[in-house]
């Protein structure tokens, strides 16, 4: 028997004007799931889920709907089909939640992305991260029913990752500039990813998608010259945050207390209702987000929060 324990932390998408194309993940918190290898089947199928905590039984324990264990079953199948790796053992997973769920905080990622990373160091390393991304987005479509790849991307390989198409899949990895530090708050609510977005419009004029690709594009370079100000200035989105913002109480609250405090910019978390801000310093981080969540908390809805402060991780899903 063997046993490997894979990590992988909180990943926002969109980044504001980058909807599908573009996310980051921050260091923690993550998820955790602990793979334990044995020579010999034990059922039919090759991977059973022996515990969940954390997630107040409210996820599924069938292999086939449980994000980490559904995306190890695609990961393994790769394996038969492509590489000529039979499987013949059984896994047993054990996922150990952290993030919580329906929080535009990548929740179902992280657990896809833990549990690759730790499939992959079981059985020698047979994929790169660029290969297991591919499962990883797999598992958003059980998740959610869209196979969006801007929470699984970065949960798999860090930094900020940019889709520049998906079919082919073409990901482009951005490292963050060293001195950008991001506040993440998550009001107590839960927001399922399926219904927002649902709210979004199929088709869009031309005269928003000009402001949007401009600010995608300037958003990149300012990222890749760490130029503060510009990644501040293009935190603009005019697609999803209008549509979005309704459904998460005392949004335009927090996003005014953010900038107040010195944030360079602020919005929707993936589709919410958790909250992010980028800021150029740990102090204004903090100072953003404690800021933010007085805000949740003095808006109508009075919601409390959880809040962290993270740089941006580099790293990616690993082994702990
Ligand atoms: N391991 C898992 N972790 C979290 N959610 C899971 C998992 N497996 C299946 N799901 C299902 O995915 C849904 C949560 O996905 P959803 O996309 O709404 O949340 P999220 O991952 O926090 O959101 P976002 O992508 O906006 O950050 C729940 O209905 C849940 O049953
Ligand atoms: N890009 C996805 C992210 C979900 O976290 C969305 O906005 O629906």
């Amino acid at each position: 028997m063997k046993t490997v324990r894979g990590f992988a932390s909180a990943t926002v998408g969109n980044v504001a004007c980058g909807f599908d194309v573009l996310g980051f993940a921050i260091k923690e918190p993550g998820d955790e799931v602990i793979l334990t290898l044995s020579e010999r089947k034990h059922s039919s199928c090759p991977v059973t889920i022996s515990s969940i905590s954390g997630d107040e039984g409210k996820l599924p324990l069938d292999p086939k709907k449980n994000t980490s264990s559904f995306v190890v079953l695609k990961f393994l199948e790769h394996l038969r089909a492509q590489k000529g790796i039979a499987f013949n053992g059984h896994i047993s997973l054990e996922l150990k939640k952290h993030l919580p769920l329906s929080s535009g905080m990548g929740s179902s990622a992280a657990s896809a992305a833990a549990a690759l990373a730790a499939a992959n160091e079981l059985l020698g390393q047979p994929c790169t991260k660029m290969e297991l991304v591919h499962f990883a987005i797999e598992g958003e479509r059980v998740a959610c029913g869209s196979a969006h790849a801007d929470n699984a991307a970065p949960a798999i390989l860090g930094n900020f990752v940019l889709i520049r198409s998906y079919t082919p899949l073409d990901l482009i990895v951005i490292p963050p500039p060293d001195e950008l530090y991001c506040s993440l708050v998550h009001p107590h609510t839960e927001l399922r990813t399926s219904f927002a977005r649902s709210v979004l419009p199929n088709e869009i004029p031309l005269k928003m998608a000009t402001q949007q690709w401009g600010n995608v594009g300037a958003l990149v370079a300012g990222l890749l010259t760490a130029d503060y100000p510009l990644i501040g200035r293009s935190l603009i989105d005019v697609v999803a945050e209008p549509k979005r913002a309704p459904l998460i109480p005392g949004f335009f609250e927090v996003k005014e207390a953010a900038q107040r405090a010195g944030a360079l910019g602020c919005s929707i978390a993936g589709s919410g209702p958790s909250i992010f801000a980028f800021s150029s310093s740990p102090d204004t981080a903090r100072e953003a987000g404690i800021a933010m969540q007085e805000a949740f908390l003095t808006s109508k809805a009075k919601l409390p929060s959880d809040m962290w402060v993270s740089p941006i991780c580099r790293e990616g899903a690993r082994i702990l």
